[in-house]
């Protein structure tokens, strides 16, 4: 049988910011419906790696490969027509709009024919259907009113919001910075059940989280990124959350049994 093949890799990323190198050769592999987290200290470069991948930055050196083809995005919106999806940690929705608005943000459909291209007037109930299909897709339908305002909205069903909207478009890759970090218990644990309902569905997700319990939770691999680069991958069965935190801050060597970097 032959190995998968990665959907997305990164070879040898260096990225710097005046004196300081944020990314030094960074190396990096998500495989299809993988939940891939990434984990690292404070400053490790975990951010400048996703920001990376997802063409909020340009690296100063380095491949990165979408479906084994050499991709190079100079901007957010290069890489999610891609298909790569980022749901960033401020989420980027706009309070007073609707959800479906914030779901459409930027890709709106608009009516046929003449009315949608002289007119540009918006199709709403195709969007309304969309947005309706999308949130009970991934079990969200608890948010009654599509047309109801985001800022109306519990900070959890928020994120579901934005993760559903990265699930409808994220066709190849969603990438999520530290879903979880602002909510409660509940509020957590449907998202963290919303990931992995986005798995199911054969997206691979990358997920970044200082959180080791949810980490732990739903993550297939773990790469631990160490002053810039990815040190190593482990397998959350073989390790405990004290082998990653010690992995991370350099208490520790990693084992040989450990994907190397
Ligand atoms: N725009 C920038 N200008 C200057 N330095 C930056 C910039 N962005 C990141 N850095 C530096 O690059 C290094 C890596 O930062 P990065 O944000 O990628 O780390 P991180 O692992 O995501 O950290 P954290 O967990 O604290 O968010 C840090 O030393 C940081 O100060």
């Amino acid at each position: 049988m032959t190995a998968p093949q990665p959907i997305l890799t990164a070879r040898g990323i260096v990225k710097r910011y005046g004196r300081v190198t944020a990314l030094d050769r960074a190396d990096f592999d998500l495989y299809p419906g993988e939940i891939l987290a990434v984990i690292g200290d404070n400053g490790a470069g975990k951010s400048s790696l996703i920001k990376a991948i997802s063409g909020a930055i340009t690296p100063d050196e380095g491949e990165i490969r979408l479906e084994g083809k050499p991709v190079r995005f100079t901007s957010p919106i290069e890489a999610r027509d891609a298909g790569i999806e980022t749901v960033y940690q401020t989420l980027a929705l706009s309070p007073a709009l609707s959800i479906t608005d914030n779901m459409f943000v930027g890709r709106e459909i608009r009516k046929p024919g003449v009315l949608g291209t002289w007119f540009r007037i918006l199709d709403r109930k195709a969007m309304e259907d969309f947005a309706r299909d999308k949130l009970s897709e991934l079990g969200l339908m608890t948010i009654q009113n599509i047309n109801q305002a985001v800022e109306t909205l519990s900070g959890g069903q928020r994120q579901g919001v934005a993760v559903a909207r990265a699930a409808a478009f994220g066709s190849k890759v969603i990438i999520l910075d530290e879903p979880t970090a602002a909510l409660g218990v509940n509020e957590s644990r449907r998202v963290l059940e919303l990931i992995c309902d986005v798995r199911a569905r054969g997206i691979p997700i990358v997920l970044i989280s200082h959180n080791m319990p949810h980490v732990f939770e739903v993550a297939d691999r773990i790469h631990i990124h160490r002053l810039g680069r990815r040190l190593c991958v482990i397998d959350p069965g073989e390790h405990t959350m004290s082998d990653a935190v010690a992995l991370m801050t350099g208490a520790k060597e990693p084992p040989a049994s450990a994907q190397a970097a």
